[in-house]
């Protein structure tokens, strides 16, 4: 049978991690992680902003598996002050390279020119790499629940909270979902993409948004594009978002940002 892209993803991210530990020790990655910038708030400052509008997670990403290419004129460190100017709440650098053209120095550079916390975009399997994110100044690690088993997903998030980081957790079906209730963590995505087939619907957040407890804070993932888009998945209980490449798209991303951001629906209203 053939792999699925998450299956290839994995096989040569666990080749990464063996050569990344060959080349620094666990030790040493604890060692740089200690000495990194103190961790923002990432899911505090989420919550803020969607108690006052929409919290926006926008994403720094170059290529995609789906999209191929995204954005020519690509500079991390211009992105993220765009992303900030245009009231981004917090980022998110795809950190992998063979499927998105990202790099861990991207995380850095964008993060070094403005004050939003920053997620590691990535795809983890091994504490080890929740280490290395905190010595590039990651404030937040995913987890994606279709990519790790159970033990490993609590074993990601035991690394996050002890490195003083927050996990956000994405699932994309009432199974993943009913895994994901298991863990500690308040941040749920519903990635409307799935990684798989990349086929990708706003009916994923519509169906499956009922289902996340209320103590959860819900965010929409993927395949959104305008102030329509948003104010329809606000509808179903959704006021962070995490959108990468109708941003990415953007000659103005300051300005693309900021017009999406503008007339939140009110919460609680229609
Ligand atoms: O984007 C892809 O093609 C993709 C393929 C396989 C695994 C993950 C993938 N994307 C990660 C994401 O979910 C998105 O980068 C993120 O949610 C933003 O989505 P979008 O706004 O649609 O770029």
């Amino acid at each position: 049978m053939t792999a699925t892209i998450l299956e290839k993803i994995k096989a040569y991210k666990l080749d990464e991690i063996a050569a990344a530990k060959a080349e620094k020790s666990q030790a040493e990655v604890e060692a740089a992680a200690r000495t990194a910038p103190p961790v923002r708030p990432f899911a505090q400052s989420l919550h803020k902003a969607s108690r006052e509008g929409y919290g926006l997670i926008a994403e720094i990403k170059k290529a995609s598996p789906s999209k191929g290419l995204i954005r020519e004129d690509f500079e991390p460190a211009a992105l993220a002050r765009a992303y900030a100017a245009g009231g981004a709440t917090c980022l998110s650098v795809l950190t992998d390279t063979p499927s998105f053209q990202g790099a861990k120095e991207f995380l850095v550079e964008a993060r070094a020119e403005c004050d939003l916390p920053v997620l590691r975009k990535d795809f983890l399997y091994d504490p080890y790499q929740v280490a290395e994110a905190r010595s590039l100044g990651a404030d937040c690690i995913l987890i994606i629940m279709a990519s790790v088993s159970d033990a490993q997903a609590a074993e990601l998030e035991q690394a996050a909270d002890e490195w003083g980081m927050d996990a956000l957790i994405e699932v994309h079906d009432a199974e993943e979902l009913a895994r994901a209730e298991k863990l500690n963590s308040r941040m749920i995505g519903i990635n409307n993409r799935n990684l798989n087939t990349f086929e990708t619907s706003l009916d994923v957040t519509r169906q499956l948004s009922e289902a996340v407890p209320h103590d959860r804070m819900l965010v929409c993932e993927s395949g959104l594009y305008t102030p329509a888009d948003l104010a329809d998945m606000a509808v179903y209980g959704a006021r962070c978002f995490l959108i990468g490449e109708s941003l990415m798209r953007q000659q103005d991303v300051e300005q693309a940002t900021r017009d999406l951001l503008a007339n939140p629906l009110v919460p609680g209203g229609m």
